[in-house]
């Protein structure tokens, strides 16, 4: 395997408060940058927007020349450093910075989307040593949300995935735990709400509506897997509809391995122009990578932006290509 070029200057973004985030971290991540001769400035993070703005000047060429930007957080870190990233044109007439995310969240959906399990040590080691066979870079496909302008690189969600959100505000535990302890609470206490989830102009489904997740990643909450084909590089988003005819108590073991694919009352799609709307005036239950939204949108419009972020990950033929295709059934609606 040909080499990839390894980074020669990493602007590094960390936000201090992240949930697993110590000295120690960033004394070994500065290390590691030093041993392979990568130079790294570090940027910590104060407040809520600096990581976007730390990420827009690396873009745009305020530290010179930079061919790394490393997000050092959770998944809300990610986000900002994303922002930041594809707002600003690149720099003269470089390519804009490509991103490595070293996980100190408590979730942290977006490493394991690009790694798997694997340690962020030897994930980095391999991005710092053009290591191909450990490490690639890759065009990162994200959605827009035409109604607020926010990017979205996870995911988003209408229904009980975003109202699940909501209820592990008061859950005492962290990370993936509180995730899955607030899913099953909030997925046993929910009403379907009535929706329609249109495809590139064509109705998926409309009717009482579970969930609708549009992405991006193939995992939510870092460990269920409601879009279990997503290809983050083929210029396409997926859609996976719940409709009203299965039991939300249900949801969180249908898609904890991604076998809900096959199962009635699922709906599956992919296209460029995804359209989730609540039909009866009241506002969506609506979240995107893993922040619920204000409830102030009856629809929301998630259109693609093919190839808009170059991100290392682990070298697979497409970005994420574990677990096997499901066969086109009812289920398995594709509009492109
Ligand atoms: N220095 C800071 N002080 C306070 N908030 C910050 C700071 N830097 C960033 N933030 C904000 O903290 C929020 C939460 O951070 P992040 O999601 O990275 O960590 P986390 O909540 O521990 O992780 P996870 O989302 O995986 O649970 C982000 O939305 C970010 O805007």
């Amino acid at each position: 395997m040909t080499p990839s070029t390894p980074p020669r200057h990493a602007v590094v973004i960390a936000n201090p408060t992240a949930g697993t985030i110590d000295d120690a971290l960033l004394d070994g991540l500065l290390a590691q940058c030093a041993r392979t001769s990568t130079r790294a400035t570090l940027v910590r993070t104060t407040r809520v927007g600096d990581a976007e703005a730390a990420a827009r000047a690396a873009a745009a060429g305020h530290h010179g020349p930079v061919d790394l930007v490393v997000a050092v957080g959770g998944d809300g870190t990610v986000h900002e450093v994303i922002e930041g990233l594809t707002r600003t044109p690149p720099h003269g007439t470089g390519d804009a910075p490509a991103l490595v995310i070293v996980p100190a969240g408590t979730g942290n959906s977006g490493y394991l989307m690009l790694w798997g399990e694997r340690p962020w040590q030897e994930s980095l080691h391999a991005v710092l040593t053009g290591s191909a066979e450990h490490a690639a870079p890759r065009p990162l496909d994200l959605a827009r949300v035409a109604e607020t302008g926010a990017k979205v690189f996870l995911g988003a969600c209408s229904g009980v995935i975003a109202d699940a959100l909501r209820v592990a505000r008061s859950i005492p535990l962290s990370g993936r735990a509180r995730y899955a302890c607030a899913f099953a609470d909030s997925a046993a206490a929910f009403t379907p709400y009535p929706g329609r989830v249109t495809v590139d102009g064509t109705v998926l489904h409309e009717g009482p509506t579970v969930l609708a997740n549009v992405g991006g990643g193939r995992f939510r909450g870092g460990q269920y897997q409601v879009l279990p084909r997503s290809e983050l590089d083929d210029g396409l988003l997926d859609v996976c509809v719940v409709d009203g005819t299965v039991a939300p108590s249900r949801v969180p073991e249908l898609t904890r391995h991604g076998d809900h694919l096959g199962s009635p009352g699922i709906w599956y799609g992919r296209g460029r122009r995804i359209v989730v709307e609540r039909l009866d005036g009241e506002p969506l239950c609506f979240e995107h990578d893993g922040e619920l939204q204000p409830p102030t949108l009856r629809r929301a419009t998630l259109e693609v932006l093919p190839a808009a972020l170059t991100v290392w990950g682990r070298p697979t033929a497409r970005l994420s290509t574990s677990g096997s295709r499901a066969g086109a059934g009812p289920d398995a609606t594709e509009t492109a």
